[in-house]
């Protein structure tokens, strides 16, 4: 005892023996999952395993049992990667998202589909909605809405002329630096990012470089890419664009708002099974008539069932006429929802279930 090193050495053997443990826990559940995708069937692809309604109720078992010292959103994110790769046994998923690697789209892929998925970094959000729908991808990641900024309208748009569905949903703690080739911010005569990011980080713009030129850019990834070929050159992106590119960072934690999150959808071809602990996304039509949008959300009100979020678009199937993107508590299996959503129907131009899917994870 009087050794300081042994104290050391006898803690480092008992995580040894812990890790044993564990990765020998791990093997065994990865021989579980392997067993539970032979009985789902032989030889089929991951989308054919993947079961999103049971990793979230996985997940929630994790956060239920969890006593510290890691929190919650640590432990989701071990477990996570635990279940990514024991999906990944057989081939794994293909997620398209906006790409290039480094946006916030993929820190969103990873979040939720673990670094065990195949990644497709596309072109445009456009370009996800058409790579799921031709099965290029299995499951797409696109930005909706963003705390401090409102609704991605691309985003809502592209339900309006495609069958995607929405099979999941993500919140990303969003965190903006500014990056450069020298890292100090006496050199920065340009700023390169998205419009949104640039949005989001005014009044640190303002306070601490009124004289620089903004410039918006299709990404935050692509600006980063710009800022490595100029001295005088910086850009706002995440963390993980500025490591992609190798750039130094001059500041970080750039955002306005401390609690800048940005929520994603995760989009389809299927709808999932009811997982505990749902929301379900509607597509309604309406006509321009007295009392329409009174018509459609009183149902809600006489079925005891929650609204979380109404927004309104041109429905582009004629002038004057609205579509609504309204999310819900529960799942569309639920009675509640089912005799809800046949009220609407009688006097709505349209409706459609966009998806019914796990609320977002910590
Ligand atoms: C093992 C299963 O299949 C897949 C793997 C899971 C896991 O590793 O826990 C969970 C759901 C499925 O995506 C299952 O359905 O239980």
């Amino acid at each position: 005892m009087n050794d300081p090193k042994t104290p050391l050495s006898e803690m480092r053997e008992r995580i040894d023996s812990i890790d044993r443990q564990i990765q020998q826990l791990i093997s065994e559940r990865a021989n579980h999952a392997r067993t539970v995708a032979k009985v789902k069937g032989e030889g089929l692809s991951a989308i054919d395993y993947y079961r999103p309604e049971r990793e979230a109720h996985v997940l929630r078992m994790v956060v239920d049992r969890n006593q510290g010292p890691l929190s919650d959103a640590e432990m989701v994110r071990l477990f996570r990667e635990i279940m990514s790769s024991c999906l990944a046994q057989e081939d794994p998923l293909k997620i398209g998202f906006l790409g290039p690697e480094g946006t916030f789209s993929e820190q969103a892929v990873r979040k939720h589909f673990g670094h065990a998925a195949y990644g497709l970094p596309l072109g445009s959000i456009e370009e996800v909605f058409q790579e799921v729908a031709a099965g290029h991808a299995d499951f797409g990641v696109v930005p909706v809405e963003n705390s401090g900024q409102g609704m991605i309208q691309v985003t809502l748009d592209m339900f309006l002329t495609s069958d995607a569905t929405i099979c999941g949903e993500i919140e990303l703690r969003v965190h903006q630096c500014l990056h450069s080739r020298s890292g100090r911010l006496e050199d920065v005569r340009r700023i390169y990012a998205h419009a949104q990011s640039l949005q989001q980080c005014k009044t640190w713009l303002r306070i601490n470089l009124p004289e620089v030129e903004c410039i918006a850019v299709s990404s935050n990834a692509e600006a980063a890419r710009l800022a490595l070929h100029a001295d005088d050159v910086a850009a706002i992106a995440g963390e993980s664009a500025g490591k992609v590119y190798r750039l130094k960072t001059v500041a970080q934690g750039i955002e306005d708002r401390a609690d800048n999150t940005t929520r994603f959808l995760v989009i389809g071809r299927t709808l999932f099974p009811p997982s505990g602990n749902d929301r379900t996304s509607l597509l309604v039509t309406v006509n321009d008539k007295p009392g329409a949008l009174y018509d459609v959300l009183s149902p809600f009100a006489k079925h005891g069932i929650s609204l979380n979020r109404i927004e309104s678009r041109p429905a582009h199937t004629g002038k004057w006429q609205y579509a609504f993107f309204i999310d819900v508590s529960g799942h569309i299996d639920d009675d509640a929802l089912q005799a809800a959503v046949h009220d609407i129907g009688e006097s709505a131009a349209s409706i459609r279930v966009l998806g019914s899917y796990p609320v977002a994870l910590p």
